[in-house]
């Protein structure tokens, strides 16, 4: 009898969601898989601001300890939640075709951003978001709104905001998408890095597994999430930073679109920096990010990740 293949996965519903989707897509190759459910750190602390609390690592290092042990063959994540360096020992060997990248309104009042009245209350806990809606409207009042998906949706219904701001396809994979009101347009509220896809990580010596998870690999999506990924890993990688970087093809043409918010002053101009170029390999998107990174240092990057 065939070995069966077991992924590590989270257990809110969201990442349920995405390790059975996964899961499908193997089933369909004929692998024979299972999934081992546990609570990391991450999900533990629900209280703070997580770029306090030691960011996107917290999520993945009980996948990977499991991975490590042999408990399980894969872990199945938000590539926006995976780190930018793995550990050594680690791969992240797919990515999977991105669903809707951008950021939802979702409010029980109002339909969008511009209907908000002045000085209104939103939530949310990223930084990225924080310094873009400032930047579109420097009155509102913005409170931290941590927790899962659900969650948040909650203290929302609870009157404590009258909006919210989240990730379009958390809320769709839930099949929530009917609270989304309006969907921001990615050069108004501009993505963070690898918004929308999916990543699958194994231990590197796991070579069968890396080459049946290849067939999984959306090469558009794997190019355009290098690119973003670069961008942040040459700025330091830290989640404390409030930035945005995404891609976009048109035809052989890759457009990487990047802003960058101060941490602590969060009314601070954003700096931006916008790359396009014809990408047809791995390297030369990593490139491209390295070079969206250089013009944001150019724009005086320095000053505001000094204080991150
Ligand atoms: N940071 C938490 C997280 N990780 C992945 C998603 C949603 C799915 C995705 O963006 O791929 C979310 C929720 C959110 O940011 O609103």
């Amino acid at each position: 009898m065939q070995e069966k293949t077991l992924i590590a996965t989270r257990e809110s519903r969201l990442a349920l969601w995405q390790a059975e989707h996964v899961r499908s897509l193997l089933q369909a190759m004929g692998l024979d898989v299972d999934l081992l459910g546990m609570t990391t750190r991450g999900d533990q602390i629900l209280d703070r601001t997580l770029s306090k609390v030691g960011g996107k690592g917290l999520f993945v290092k009980e996948l990977e300890t499991a991975l490590e042990e042999g408990r399980a063959h894969l872990a199945v994540h938000s590539l926006k939640d995976v780190p930018m360096d793995l550990p050594p020992g680690f791969d992240l060997v797919a990515i999977l075709e991105r669903e809707d990248p951008r950021d939802a309104f979702v409010s029980n009042r109002y339909a969008s951003l511009d209907e908000l009245p002045q000085g209104a209350l939103v939530g949310t806990s990223s930084l990225r978001r924080v310094v873009q809606l400032k930047a579109l409207r420097p009155d509102l009042r913005i409170e931290p709104l941590r927790g899962n998906l659900d969650t948040r949706l909650r203290k929302l219904d609870e009157g404590g905001y009258d909006a919210i701001v989240l990730a379009a396809a958390g809320l769709m994979r839930l099949g929530l998408a009917g609270r989304i009101r309006a969907r921001f347009d990615v050069q108004q509220m501009i993505p963070c890095a690898g918004q929308g896809a999916l990543g699958i990580e194994i231990r590197s010596d796991a070579a069968d597994l890396r080459a049946k998870l290849a067939t999984l690999i959306d090469k558009p999506t794997w190019l355009a999430t290098q690119a973003e990924r670069a961008v942040s890993r040459a700025l330091g990688g830290s989640c404390s930073v409030p930035l945005a970087a995404h891609a976009v093809w048109q035809g052989q043409t890759l457009m990487l679109s990047t802003a960058l918010g101060h941490p602590e002053q969060t009314d601070k101009p954003l700096l931006r920096a916008n790359v396009a170029a014809v990408i047809a390999d791995e390297q030369a998107a990593r490139a491209m990010g390295t070079q969206a990174a250089d013009q944001l240092r150019a724009a005086g990057a320095a000053d505001y990740l000094s204080a991150a």
